[in-house]
């Protein structure tokens, strides 16, 4: 049996927007006061999903796709259309007040904190908020304020932050609680890369210590590289891949190319023929295989080419996961 807990459990989850469609002209005008024209459109499609204490995953998806509408049904802002919603044990919406207790949220977009009064003022009414002890406050907040680096920046108000000291304390206030679960919506959008590495250090050093459940979505992939070992693709409000980041990227080595730099000139009889495997010449040392298969077809290539002909390298053409995640959206592609 698992032991672990389930901290997001979404079954059939579904909501619909109206999107209202003007007539034309003025006898339109005068039709779309008395009945509007509508489309209902699905911005997240019956998604079902299990997220387990301690995981941390990547929610990521092109503009549109429903992520932020999914993040608004598991906080409670948005009630579903249809299906169940079950985050921390509780229906997010209709036990709210408990349930704010519960989770930590952060909008790249949108700040949390009071934008005339300092940073440590609005820390210390969301600690009245949260109904946390001065014990619980002073032992854990003394933590984050160091890891974060924002002890100088406490007695500042929020309007003279630059964008990166605003995160880090935007950061710092979602953690007054330490909540066993937090969601981060595009935390590290705008900031340079030393305060990306920042916030993303602490975030792993958060969910050691505390075993914290992490939601990221983000555009950035390199943050999901690096903090994120399963993702969820959506797209057009459905979940079009559930699982591990590396067998996303092990599985589009498929189609791929290797790269043979020869020592010597090597003849297209000379090269050994496997199945799925094809040959382009780029000049008189260097061939490019091309394969369709997963990696054990990769290293069976590589092995068999160079026991017939010594190299003097050979190259993957490793495939970004930004072409991976295109190459799903353009070919539809579903793999789980
Ligand atoms: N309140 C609303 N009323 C009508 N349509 C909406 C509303 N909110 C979102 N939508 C539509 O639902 C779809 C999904 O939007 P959502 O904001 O969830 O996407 P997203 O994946 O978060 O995109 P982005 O990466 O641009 O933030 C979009 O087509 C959007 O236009």
């Amino acid at each position: 049996m698992d032991i672990k807990q389930n901290i997001i459990q979404v079954t059939n989850l579904r909501k619909e927007f109206k999107s209202y469609s003007s007539r034309s002209g003025l006898t339109g005008a005068f039709r779309d006061l008395l009945t509007r024209n509508y489309k209902v459109m699905a911005a997240v499609d019956d998604i079902s999903l299990t997220i387990k204490q301690g995981e941390m995953v990547g929610y990521i998806g092109e503009n549109g796709a429903g992520k932020s509408t999914t993040i608004k049904m598991l906080t409670g802002i948005l009630t579903p259309t249809s299906g169940t919603v079950l985050v921390n044990g509780m229906n997010p919406h209709k036990e709210r007040e408990q349930f704010v207790r519960t989770i930590g949220v952060v909008f790249g977009q949108r700040s949390q904190l009071w934008w005339d009064i300092a940073v440590q003022e609005s820390f210390r009414l969301l600690k009245k908020v949260y109904r946390v002890s001065d014990e619980d406050y002073n032992s854990h907040m003394s933590h984050v304020i160091e890891t974060l680096d924002i002890g100088p920046l406490l007695d500042k108000p929020v309007r003279k932050l630059s964008l990166g000291q605003r995160m880090r304390c935007e950061l710092a206030a979602a953690l007054i609680h330490n909540p066993p679960l937090l969601f981060l919506d595009e935390p590290t959008i705008g900031l340079d890369v030393l305060v990306k590495l920042k916030i993303r250090e602490f975030l792993k050093e958060i969910n050691e210590t505390y075993n914290t459940t992490i939601l990221l979505t983000t555009h950035d992939l390199s943050d999901i590289e690096a903090l994120c070992e399963r993702v969820v693709l959506l797209d057009e409000g459905k979940i079009v891949y559930d699982g591990r980041l590396d067998q996303l990227q092990a599985g589009a080595v498929e189609g791929k190319q290797v790269e043979f730099e020869f020592i010597e000139p090597v003849a297209a009889a000379n090269l050994p023929q496997l199945p799925q495997v094809y040959w382009e010449q780029k000049d008189a040392t260097t061939w490019l295989a091309q394969l369709n298969g997963d990696e054990r077809a990769v290293s069976k290539l590589i092995s068999t080419v160079i026991e017939a002909n010594p190299i003097s390298n050979v190259r993957m053409n490793k495939v970004s996961t930004e072409e991976m995640i295109r190459k799903i959206y353009e070919e539809g592609m579903a793999i789980s």
